[in-house]
């Protein structure tokens, strides 16, 4: 249904892309507008009639059909798994025009109706511009030159049987959405190297720079700063590119969120991860992903988070609920290693989730905001876990 309340007033000199697939198909002065730096109106049909596109319309009309069918046909795949997270429409909001103003009718259909949607569309744009600067064949090219991989699931069992604790993944996060900024003087590095000092086993690292304020080349400088802890890349990925692109950038483990991934993407994702070595963190929220996500041979490595991605509610007792009964057993037969994660603050809610049966944690927020981040491991867990500590 679309409502009055959600119309919006743009100026037509912004640089909007001006074309929905029906408007393109059915409106034959309007051409693939995409790439059309926009002006007056009677600019922007000169420079359409004018197209340098190599493609000719039919085609490039069938092509945007095609895009439209495909994201339709992930969203029911995503649907029929009960996944809510839908792929962004290929076209903003139809337009329409009044004098000098475009207007967008937002729906529905074509307005995230939640953060994390919210995320993965703008995600989704980003990729497919940084996927035209580097193409898969020339990524793969840049894997040879990419730092070696280093096992970070290894890191965590090892930490795990040193301290008798779950194994600590800490997160180098300068921001989120739910929380807004943690820490105002953020040194991505810094704050690495304390959190090793501290006992950490593995990083993670924030890649995403709208919503959290990270970056690629904050993982970079992780690395070549000679921090020797694994790093979980920290993204959210649609697409297997960004698995390459994360090995490039010198990641061990990435992350893939069964909220957002319907199964096929997760077990191929896996595959992709396996081969280039590196290890994958599935990570689910409730009973129905964790089945899902159990029923992925390929699997060995799970998170629970404790935070709902389309809510910001967090409830470490989530943790709990997840391995309990025959989902525990299986976990425990396929020997899979459990992160729990978000939320955990004290050596309580670390020893609360342990006795739940996770051999790892994954946690920002409490040590990150720490004015010593190496102290903040040591109060997490109640006491030196650090190597110098055994
Ligand atoms: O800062 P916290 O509450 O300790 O949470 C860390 C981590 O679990 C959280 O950042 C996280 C878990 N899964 C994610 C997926 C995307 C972005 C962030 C996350």
């Amino acid at each position: 249904m679309e409502g009055l309340a959600s119309f919006r007033a743009v100026p037509s000199f912004t640089s909007r892309p001006r074309s929905s697939i029906l408007g393109t198909a059915l409106n034959p002065r309007r051409g693939n507008s995409l790439s059309l730096p926009s002006s007056s109106s009677s600019n922007v049909r000169a420079q359409q009639t004018e197209s340098k596109d190599d493609e000719p319309e039919p085609v490039k009309i069938e092509l945007k059909i095609k895009e439209w069918e495909n994201s339709m046909y992930h969203n029911e795949v995503a649907a029929s798994q009960g996944i809510r997270i839908r792929r962004r429409p290929p076209t903003g909001p139809p337009l329409h025009y009044v004098g000098p103003f475009e207007f967008r009718l937002q729906n529905e259909g074509n307005t995230p109706r939640n953060i994390l949607e919210e995320i993965i569309w703008h995600k989704d744009t980003q990729v497919a511009q940084l996927k035209e600067r580097q193409p898969l064949y020339s990524l793969k090219k840049a894997l040879d030159n990419a730092p070696p991989v280093r096992d970070f699931v290894g890191a965590l069992r090892a930490a795990n049987s040193r301290t008798g604790l779950p194994g600590l993944i800490a997160e180098v996060k300068k921001a989120s959405p739910s929380r807004g900024v943690l820490r105002e003087n953020f040194d991505p590095v810094e704050i690495a190297q304390a959190y090793e000092k501290g006992g950490a086993a593995c990083l993670s690292v924030l890649a995403d720079e709208k919503f959290f304020q990270g970056s690629y080349d904050n993982m970079m400088a992780i690395r070549d700063a000679g921090v020797k802890c694994p790093l979980l890349c920290k993204e959210f990925i649609i697409e297997a590119w960004q698995i390459y692109y994360a090995r490039s950038k010198g990641a061990d483990a990435i992350l893939l969120i069964a909220a957002v991934l319907p199964d096929l993407d997760i077990k191929y994702m896996t595959k992709i991860c396996k081969m280039l070595g590196m290890a994958t963190l599935v990570e689910v929220h409730d009973e129905r992903e964790m089945d899902r996500v159990l029923g992925i041979e390929e699997v060995e490595f799970i998170g629970i988070n404790n935070r709902n991605l389309e809510t910001f509610e967090v409830d470490i007792s989530n943790t709990k609920k997840l391995l309990e009964g025959k989902r525990g057993e299986e976990i425990r037969k396929r020997d899979i290693i459990v992160v729990g994660e978000s939320g955990l603050f004290t050596p309580d809610d670390i020893a609360y989730v342990q006795e739940a049966g996770v051999k790892a944690v994954l946690v920002g927020e409490s040590i990150v905001k720490q004015s010593d981040p190496e102290k903040g491991v040591a109060g997490l867990f109640g006491k030196d876990i650090s190597l110098k500590s055994v």
